[in-house]
């Protein structure tokens, strides 16, 4: 069925990319950022990192709780022009999303930001050739107006923007998730390049993006000193040679208890380390195309 919408004219949905597959690479990247160890502060399969109220299996089965909403949006994204329509559509699917998480955790947060990031990253990828374009869609669909919005209370990411005057989470998607694709993408590609392990390329990754990020849940728990220590720890272990050296990782586990200790929590880095890795992992016609073109050329 075609949606008549506000915007552009609805097209034919370029990407062979099924709704399933679209929510089960969302799925796996949650899956697989929860799963990273050891990260500072975080959630990892040594525990609960700086919260009190969430561990592993909690975030992987918030994950998982979270597929349908996932294929909903692709399959809503796949059918329907870029447009208010779909944006509202989006945020009516992902507030069900939200409640869906909550009502699983008993309340607590755990992908709020990173259900927004993939959502909008998920809905863009039914119709684009690459992360680039992907990451642009997502923005322009982040820009449009929901009128929908119900009335609510004011979110800590919302106290922090007020606070602080920093950028948050809806920021960094209506400017085409810089950290994501300035910022991580090229960090991990690069770090797989030079030869290191998945695990120590992942994990140097989240550190770039922490040492970058206005990150609202760090804001929130531990203000401005909070994020100088977030930004500048991982920073130094960087510094230090990376996850994977011996004094790079003995740095990283002391930061882990730095910020353990404060209940620093860099959660907005967490979930844009996951958008990476979705990003990373959808097979784009435009990849494809090339690696195509490659095999072609070597057959000459
Ligand atoms: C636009 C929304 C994301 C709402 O944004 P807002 O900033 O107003 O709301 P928050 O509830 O604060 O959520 C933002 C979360 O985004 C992550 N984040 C933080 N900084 C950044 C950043 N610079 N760039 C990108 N992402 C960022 C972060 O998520 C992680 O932290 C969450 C835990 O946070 P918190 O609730 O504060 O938890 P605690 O500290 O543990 O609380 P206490 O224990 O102290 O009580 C966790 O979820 C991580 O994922 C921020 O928290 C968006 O949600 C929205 O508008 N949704 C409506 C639906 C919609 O339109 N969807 C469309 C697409 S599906
Ligand atoms: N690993 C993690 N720990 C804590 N909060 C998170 N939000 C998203 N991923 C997280």
């Amino acid at each position: 069925m075609i949606v008549i919408s506000t915007g552009p004219p609805a097209r034919a949905r370029r990407s062979k990319l099924s709704a399933a597959l679209l929510a089960d690479m969302a799925v796996r990247a949650l899956r697989e950022e929860a799963q990273l160890s050891p990260k500072p502060g975080l959630v990892d399969r040594r525990g609960g990192g700086a919260h009190d109220d969430m561990d592993l299996p909690l975030l992987l089965a918030s994950a998982e709780a979270l597929r349908p909403t996932f294929w909903s949006i692709a399959d809503v994204a796949g059918r329907m022009a870029v447009g208010v329509e779909l944006r509202e559509e989006l945020g009516r699917l992902g507030r069900v999303g939200e409640a869906t998480m909550l009502r699983i955790t008993r309340g607590v947060n755990t992908h709020r930001g990173a259900l927004w990031t993939l959502g909008l990253l998920v809905a863009a990828a039914a119709d684009a050739d690459d992360e680039r374009e992907a990451a642009r869609h997502a923005a322009r669909l982040a820009t449009l107006p929901d009128r929908h919005v119900p009335p609510g209370v004011v979110s800590h990411g919302e106290r922090a923007r007020q606070r602080y005057g920093v950028r948050g989470a809806r920021s960094e998607a209506e400017a085409a998730f810089p950290h994501v694709v300035e910022v991580a993408l090229p960090r991990l590609r690069r770090a797989r390049t030079a030869g290191l392990a998945e695990e120590v390329a992942r994990l140097d990754t989240l550190l770039e993006v922490m040492s970058l990020l206005d990150d609202t849940c760090v804001l929130h728990r531990g203000g401005l000193e909070g994020l100088r220590i977030v930004r500048s720890g991982a920073e130094r272990v960087l510094a230090e040679g990376g996850a994977g050296t011996d004094s790079g990782h003995a740095t990283l586990i002391e930061l882990d208890e730095r910020l353990q200790a404060r209940r620093l929590s860099p959660g907005g880095s967490a979930d844009l380390l996951s958008a990476a890795l979705f990003l990373d992992m959808v097979p784009w016609p435009e990849h494809v195309a090339r690696a195509e073109r490659k095999v072609l050329a070597c057959k000459r």
